[in-house]
C-alpha cells in the first residue's frame, strides 16, 4: 500500500459551476465523509451504490443514516472494476430502485470508484428522468476526475461510455481517509489522470511528480490541484460544446486499449499509453517540442504506468477510435499539445500519420501496412 499523508490539514471546498446548471462543491479531505448525514438530512430515502470492495464503508454510512439522520438507506451492490458499468447492472439497480420506491425528492448516493461514480450518476440521470446524486469517490481518479462534473454513464459492446448523460451531482466529498485501503495499482492508475492534468493545464503538478513518482508526498496537493483544473474547465463548458474536450487529452487512443482489451486494461494504464500516443502526435502534427514529448514516456514510466502497447492491434485500435464520441462523421479527432498547457485540436490526421505516431507506443509493429 502506498501511505496516504494528510497534509491538506483543514477541508478544502472547490466550487463547480456550471453555466445554467446547479452549482456545487467538491469537499477533499480527511473524514469529509461526515458531512453526508447533513447533506442528505431532509430526504425520506437514499440509496448507496457501491462496490463490493466498499460493502463495509457503505453499511457504515447506511447505519449512519439510519440512525443519525432519519433517512431511510439502503445499500445497492455492484461488481468490483468496470464490470459496473454494463446496462445489466444499470438494470439491477432501477430494480432495486423500485422496490426502495426511491421518488424525486430522495438521493442516490455514489460509493467507490469512478466505475461506480459513473454508474450511479448514470442511474441517477435516467431514474424518473433524474434524481439527485451526491459523489463519494473512494478512488485517487475518482476524485480528481470521474466524479466532478457530471459526466456519467456505462459501456457497451462498441466502446466505452458510449450511452450516458451530463447529469450534475449536488455535492462531491472526497474523503481522503477512503484512500489508506486503495491498492498502489489504483493509486498509479489515478495519477494518470493527475498527470495529464499537469501537461494539459498545471504544470506545478508535473513538477511535483518530479519530486515523488509515486504521488505519496504530495497526494492531497496533486488531488486538490487536479480537481480545481477540472472544475474550472466544467464550469466552463459542463456539457462539452469545446473546451471540455481538452480532459480527453490520451482518450482516443486509451478508450480503444481498454474496447480491444474487453475492458480489462485499467482505465489510467489505457490512458497513460494513450499519452505517449497523443504527445507523438503533437510532435509531428503540430511541432510539440521533443522534451515536452518525451517528458510523458519518462515521467508515466517512473509513475509505473504502462508506455507501450501491441503493435498487432493497431487495425482494431484504428477501428475503435471511429465510434469515439470526438469523432465527426469520417473524421477522427484527437486533443493534442502545442506546449505544456496549450492544447489545440488534431483534426482529421491521415492514418499515415497516426501510424507514424502509433510506432512510438509499439515496440514491435507487425500485422499491419502503412
Ligand atoms: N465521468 C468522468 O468524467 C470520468 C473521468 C475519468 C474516468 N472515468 C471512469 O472511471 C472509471 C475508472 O475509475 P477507477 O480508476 O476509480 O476504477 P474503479 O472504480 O474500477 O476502482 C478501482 C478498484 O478499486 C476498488 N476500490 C475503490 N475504492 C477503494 C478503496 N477506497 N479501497 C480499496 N479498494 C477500492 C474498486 O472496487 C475497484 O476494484 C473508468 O470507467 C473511467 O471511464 C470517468
Ligand atoms: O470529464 C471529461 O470531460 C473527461 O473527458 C474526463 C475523462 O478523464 C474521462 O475518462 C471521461 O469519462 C471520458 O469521457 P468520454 O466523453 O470520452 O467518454
Ligand atoms: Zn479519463
Amino acid at each position: 500500500m502506498v501511505s496516504v499523508q494528510t497534509r491538506v490539514a483543514d477541508v478544502v471546498r472547490i466550487p463547480v459551476r456550471p453555466g445554467g446548471e446547479r452549482p456545487y462543491d467538491v469537499v477533499l479531505g480527511e473524514g469529509v465523509l461526515g458531512d453526508l448525514g447533513e447533506i442528505v438530512a431532509g430526504r425520506t430515502r437514499a440509496a448507496v451504490i457501491h462496490s463490493v470492495a466498499l460493502r463495509a464503508t457503505a453499511e457504515a454510512v447506511v447505519a449512519d443514516l439510519r440512525a443519525n439522520a432519519e433517512v431511510e438507506a439502503y445499500a445497492i451492490e455492484v461488481p468490483d472494476g468496470e464490470r459496473a458499468k454494463q446496462l445489466l447492472v444499470a438494470g439491477h439497480c432501477w430494480d432495486a430502485l423500485g422496490r426502495i420506491g426511491l421518488t424525486r425528492d430522495d438521493v442516490v448516493i455514489g460509493l467507490g470508484g469512478g466505475t461506480v461514480t459513473d454508474l450511479a450518476g448514470f442511474v441517477a440521470a435516467s431514474w424518473l428522468r433524474g434524481v439527485d446524486v451526491v459523489q463519494v469517490p473512494t478512488t485517487v481518479l475518482a476524485m480528481v476526475d470521474a466524479a466532478v462534473g457530471g459526466k456519467t454513464g456505462i459501456d457497451t459492446d462498441a466502446g466505452k461510455n458510449l450511452v450516458g448523460a451530463f447529469h450534475q451531482p449536488l455535492t462531491v466529498l472526497c474523503d481522503l481517509a477512503t484512500l489508506t485501503s486503495l491498492p498502489a495499482v489504483e493509486i498509479r492508475s489515478g495519477l494518470a489522470e493527475v498527470v495529464k492534468t499537469g501537461f494539459i493545464a498545471d504544470g506545478v503538478i508535473l513538477d511535483l511528480l518530479d519530486d515523488d513518482p509515486t504521488g505519496a508526498a504530495h497526494l492531497p496537493e496533486l488531488i486538490e490541484r487536479s480537481i480545481r483544473v477540472k472544475a474550472d474547465v466544467v464550469s466552463g463548458d459542463p456539457r462539452e460544446a469545446g473546451r471540455r474536450e481538452v480532459l480527453n487529452y490520451g482518450h482516443t487512443l486509451g478508450h480503444a486499449i481498454e474496447k480491444v482489451e474487453g475492458f480489462g486494461w485499467r482505465h489510467g494504464a489505457a490512458i497513460s499509453v494513450g499519452m505517449v500516443f497523443a504527445a507523438e502526435l503533437s510532435r509531428l502534427a503540430v511541432g510539440l517540442d521533443g522534451a515536452t514529448a518525451d517528458r510523458h514516456r519518462d515521467l508515466l514510466s517512473r509513475v509505473g504506468l504502462p508506455v507501450a502497447y501491441r503493435g498487432d492491434r493497431w487495425p482494431a485500435l484504428l477501428d475503435a477510435m471511429r465510434v469515439d464520441k470526438k469523432s465527426r462523421g469520417r473524421r477522427l479527432r484527437f486533443i493534442g499539445l502545442a506546449a505544456q498547457g496549450e492544447t489545440v485540436i488534431v483534426d482529421g490526421p491521415d492514418v499515415g500519420l497516426l501510424i507514424s505516431a502509433y510506432e512510438a507506443v509499439a515496440p514491435e509493429r507487425g500485422g499491419w501496412a502503412r
